[in-house]
């Protein structure tokens, strides 16, 4: 019998709450006459059914939609044969877009009282606790509903615009050609975009957890870790937000090797300390390719490749410097060939071109690489040795072996093939020698010219001497 009670009025809380969340009218139809209630947050008793009728229709009226119950606890408590209390927790939902009207939990109490037969609920309490209920205020749904769909739209068009950017954003890392990558403090890659892969050919899986050394070549980790270094010690703590950048070789999946311009700044916490670096990588090798053709063109020998007027009077400068500091002399050779022009004039200019090209290739075998080896123009060439022995003498023996070297290895016979549609046509053997003039120098000089006028002039006195030898400059040069 109990239990029978129970069910039914069970159901009765479930029609109520059902008609409550549908805004149904009928719902007023449950009330008793004697009807007592809390209306709102419970601040206001209503001491009449009419009363609570009108104020309920006030609360459908302002929130016309279906609202949603969440159910999170009935309990029924009999208090006598026909009185029981029902206690519910739930969450109410607003109609728009099923939110929350409050995060809390609400609290309905409905006491029912058998009347004539019939279970009509005689008090009703409610707590929403958003806030308190004004002396006219009910149910202030609407409001909230409004306040709520106002800041749903905001959250709508600020979600939309946020997508929007970041797939500009993504758009941006995806398609760029250049490749944003970002790196822990240990320099290790923690992201890199897309265009690593378009580049060098790299998953970004196959590069993300390694070091950001292993994209450069071996120069290029010496170049790197030198500019950290560099930075490091000589860095102003202030300036840690400036950008750093250097260019570098980077490695390809399949060996290739290209030029990288390297641009990155630190990642600092709110404490200055470095959590991190990262930054933009954009490919160059062009740019690298051209600004090397520039540089050759500017400085370099287009028949033979050797260094020009240019260079060489750079290159000597910087010598006669070193050798002011270091006290260790060099060396300026002059040479000229002999009768060259006969074999220009028997035959012809190209066959030329392939004496001076060998020429070249001669000089170059004679000398050190950090030595320097000039085309001056025509068929002049001049050696520039450095790092020779401090004494005159010394020095001065030293140059005088290379310079025997070179008269003895430009004395041997040439053997000139001229590109000719002719497959028959036989190499020219030619026999070609040089007057060499040399300089010492010890940076003490009163200048350069000094030095290239002073190897000049002993190269013509080894020409007016019978061409085929080597003539010494007075030593210490002569000023003009
Ligand atoms: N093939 C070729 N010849 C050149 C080039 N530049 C200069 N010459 C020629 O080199 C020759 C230089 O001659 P000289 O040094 O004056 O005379 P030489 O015949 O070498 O005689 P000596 O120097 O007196 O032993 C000239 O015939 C120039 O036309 C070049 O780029 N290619």
């Amino acid at each position: 019998m109990q239990q029978d009670r129970q069910r039914k009025i069970r159901e009765l809380f479930d029609e109520y709450i059902e008609m409550y969340a549908a805004r149904d009218e009928r719902l007023t139809e449950r009330f008793s006459h004697n009807f007592s209630g809390y209306a709102g947050s419970g601040a206001a008793l209503i001491q009449s059914r009419d009363e609570w009728i009108k104020i309920t229709r006030r609360d459908f009226s302002q929130v016309p939609g279906r609202i949603r119950i969440e159910m999170l606890d009935l309990s029924l408590q009999e208090l006598c044969d026909d009185v029981v209390m029902a206690t519910a927790f739930f969450h109410i939902h607003l109609p728009s877009g099923g939110h929350l009207l409050s995060r809390e939990v609400a609290r309905l109490v409905l006491v029912f009282r058998l009347e004539a037969g019939e279970w009509m609920i005689v008090h009703s309490g409610i707590s929403v606790p958003y806030h308190s209920a004004q002396a006219d205020e009910i149910y202030p749904l609407q409001s909230l509903q409004e306040e709520n769909s106002t800041l749903q739209a905001l959250v709508d068009e600020r979600t939309e615009a946020l997508q929007e950017s970041q797939a500009h954003y993504r758009l941006l890392m995806e398609d760029a050609r250049d490749v944003l990558w970002r790196a822990d403090p240990r320099l290790n890659i923690i992201y890199i975009s897309p265009a690593d892969e378009r580049l060098r050919g790299f998953r970004a899986d196959e590069v993300v957890g390694r070091h950001v050394f292993d994209m450069f070549t071996d120069e290029g980790i010496a170049l790197v870790k030198g500019l950290l270094k560099h930075k490091a010690l000589t860095g102003d703590p202030s300036e840690k937000d400036e950008f750093l950048t250097f260019e570098v070789e980077h490695r390809c999946k399949d060996g290739r090797l290209i030029w990288g311009e390297v641009t990155s700044k630190l990642d600092l916490d709110a404490q200055g300390k470095i959590i991190g670096y990262h930054g933009i990588t954009r490919e160059i090798t062009e740019r690298k390719a051209l600004e090397e053709q520039v540089r050759q063109l500017a400085f370099y020998d287009p028949l033979t490749h050797l260094a020009n007027r240019r260079l060489l009077v750079e290159h000597l400068d910087q010598a006669m410097s070193a050798s002011k500091r270091s006290h260790r002399r060099g060396a300026l050779v002059f040479l000229d060939l002999d009768n060259f022009k006969t074999l220009n004039d028997t035959h012809g200019h190209a066959v030329g071109d392939l004496l001076l090209v060998d020429v070249a290739k001669r000089l170059r075998a004679c000398v050190r690489e950090a030595d320097t080896v000039a085309r001056f123009g025509g068929d002049e060439f001049v050696v520039l040795l450095s790092e020779l022995g401090t004494q005159a003498d010394e020095a001065a023996a030293q140059t005088a072996a290379v310079a025997e070297k070179i008269r003895v290895h430009l004395a041997e016979p040439y053997l000139l093939q001229a590109a000719t549609v002719d497959p028959q046509a036989t190499a020219i053997e030619h026999r070609c020698t040089a007057s060499i003039g040399v300089a010492l120098f010890d940076g003490h000089e009163k200048s350069r010219g000094d030095v290239v006028d002073a190897a000049d002039a002993a190269m013509y006195k080894a020409k007016e001497d019978g061409r085929n030898r080597i003539g010494f400059a007075p030593c210490p040069v002569a000023a003009a």
